[in-house]
């Protein structure tokens, strides 16, 4: 590779990757698990609708199952044929892939693992949305999700019932904010390793508590940015009069949403900015990423509580959503499998909308792999670098490993974490904060 050219892209066809062990084992896992919970649904949807609805049902897991004997098979990608507007889009992408191998087909043991893993939860929702009856009402991952937030509740609390504390005597407590910033950024950073789709879907959730695991975790921070992040925001804050845009690039569903929206109550509530734009899944992705439904079913479930902390965010998250200071965004891009260099030739008036905001964060790891277009860099590649000039404005990554590439690292620190651990790069026990400041 010289200096223009780029490192190539990850794939399961370079085997004893992560890549091919995911495409290999873990996508057909995780295949299984959507019709195993979608059978389940059967009686369900036969009670709910009727026998016919419950029958379509049965076609839904026909066309999933092929779909995994097809990954299985290693047979070539098919065009998305549900007739939703992306799948134009993602017809594009096929065609350009397929120039990029000599117009070979692109298959699963071939083509760039984003491309194949995205494209395989692409087909799962084509397979529901084939169904005229229940095309649009199966999310095949909601009980998961929902799941996954239920058994956190501990952990929400304690960061519910902390974050009101503080926030309701900002001006007296001791603590430096700067410190209960950082405290937050990095219970958000942390929230990330709840995924269900590194568990393929098995319970991933925050046991331990997030504000004690903070300090425990620190020496597994390999890239910590944490400081640029603050004086940025402080920038932003004096530079904006505290009327700047925060834009969070959401991630998991369940205690990760809970991390997000704690850091950016803690934002607006200290005078950062006035307006948070969130930007959630246009539909079920990744097993356990956020949907408008799982957003606004998230402030719902805090407003029902008992808790007086989690009552008291939910009434007061709803209220935002109201009078705008918070806005929940979806577009098709984040569910496509293009990289984020792409986006302003792909989606321009997307990239403008992010070039709208004061601050960007970045959650998890999908998003790190589109950051940095799923290439093996070296590790000690900059992190700008790998951006390959997607910057529309000040931005952060809050990313547990959870995928053999990582970028910015320092001379030797990689071999040094490989000797503690070998699989630093896929299990979510390590992480970055990584910044792109202009
Ligand atoms: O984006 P997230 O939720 O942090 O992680 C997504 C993920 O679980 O899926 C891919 C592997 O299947 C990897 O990118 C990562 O392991
Ligand atoms: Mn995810």
């Amino acid at each position: 590779m010289d200096g223009n050219s780029l490192p190539s892209p990850l794939s399961a066809k370079y085997k004893g990757t992560f890549g091919y062990y995911t495409v290999r084992d873990r996508l057909p896992v995780i295949l299984t698990k959507v019709v195993d919970t979608l059978c389940r649904m059967n009686s369900k949807i036969a009670d709910q609708y009727d026998e016919e609805h419950a029958e379509s049902l049965k076609n839904i897991c026909g066309r999933i199952s092929q779909l995994k004997y097809e990954v299985q098979t290693n047979k070539p990608v098919t065009p998305i044929q549900d007739g939703w507007a992306d799948a134009i889009v993602w017809d594009k992408y096929y065609k350009k892939q397929k120039t990029l191998i000599d117009g070979a087909e692109p298959c699963w043991f071939v083509s760039p693992w984003l491309y194949m893993e995205c494209y395989m939860y692409r087909k799962i929702m084509e397979s529901i949305h084939l169904s005229k009856l229940l095309g649009d009402k199966i999310d095949p991952f909601r009980d998961q999700k929902e799941q996954a937030f239920m058994t956190s509740q501990a952990a929400t609390i304690a960061v519910s019932m902390d974050l009101m504390e503080k926030l309701t005597k900002l001006d007296e407590i001791a603590e430096p904010l700067k410190y209960i910033f950082v405290h937050y950024l990095k219970i958000a950073l942390w929230g990330n390793k709840c995924d269900l789709s590194i568990s393929g879907g098995d319970e991933n959730t925050q046991t331990s508590c997030p504000l004690a695991q903070v300090d425990i975790l620190e020496p597994y921070i390999l890239v910590d940015n944490t400081s640029q992040v603050w004086d940025t925001l402080v920038a932003i804050k004096k530079a904006k009069s505290g009327h700047g845009q925060l834009d969070i690039v959401l991630d998991n569903a369940g205690f990760e949403l809970v991390t997000d929206l704690c850091l950016a109550e803690l934002l607006l509530s200290s005078g950062f900015v006035s307006k948070v734009v969130f930007h959630a899944k246009a539909m079920p992705w990744f097993v356990s990423d956020v949907t408008l439904h799982d957003f606004h079913w998230t402030l719902q479930m805090f407003c029902a509580s008992n808790n007086m902390g989690m009552s008291h965010f939910g009434n007061l998250w709803q209220s935002r959503l109201k009078d705008g200071s918070w806005s929940l965004r979806v577009h098709e891009f984040w569910t496509l499998p293009h990289s984020f260099h792409e986006m302003e030739e792909t989606v321009p008036k997307l990239y403008a909308e992010l070039e709208l905001s004061d601050f960007i964060f970045f959650k998890g790891d999908l998003n790190y792999r589109k950051l940095t277009s799923d290439r093996s860099w070296d590790f000690t590649t900059s992190f700008q670098k790998t951006l390959q000039g997607f910057t529309p404005a000040p931005l952060c990554t809050l990313r547990t490993l959870k995928c053999d590439t990582v970028v910015g690292l320092n001379p030797g620190q990689a071999e040094k974490v490989e000797k503690e651990d070998s699989d630093w790069m896929i299990t979510g026990s390590y992480a970055v904060i990584q910044a792109y400041i202009p």
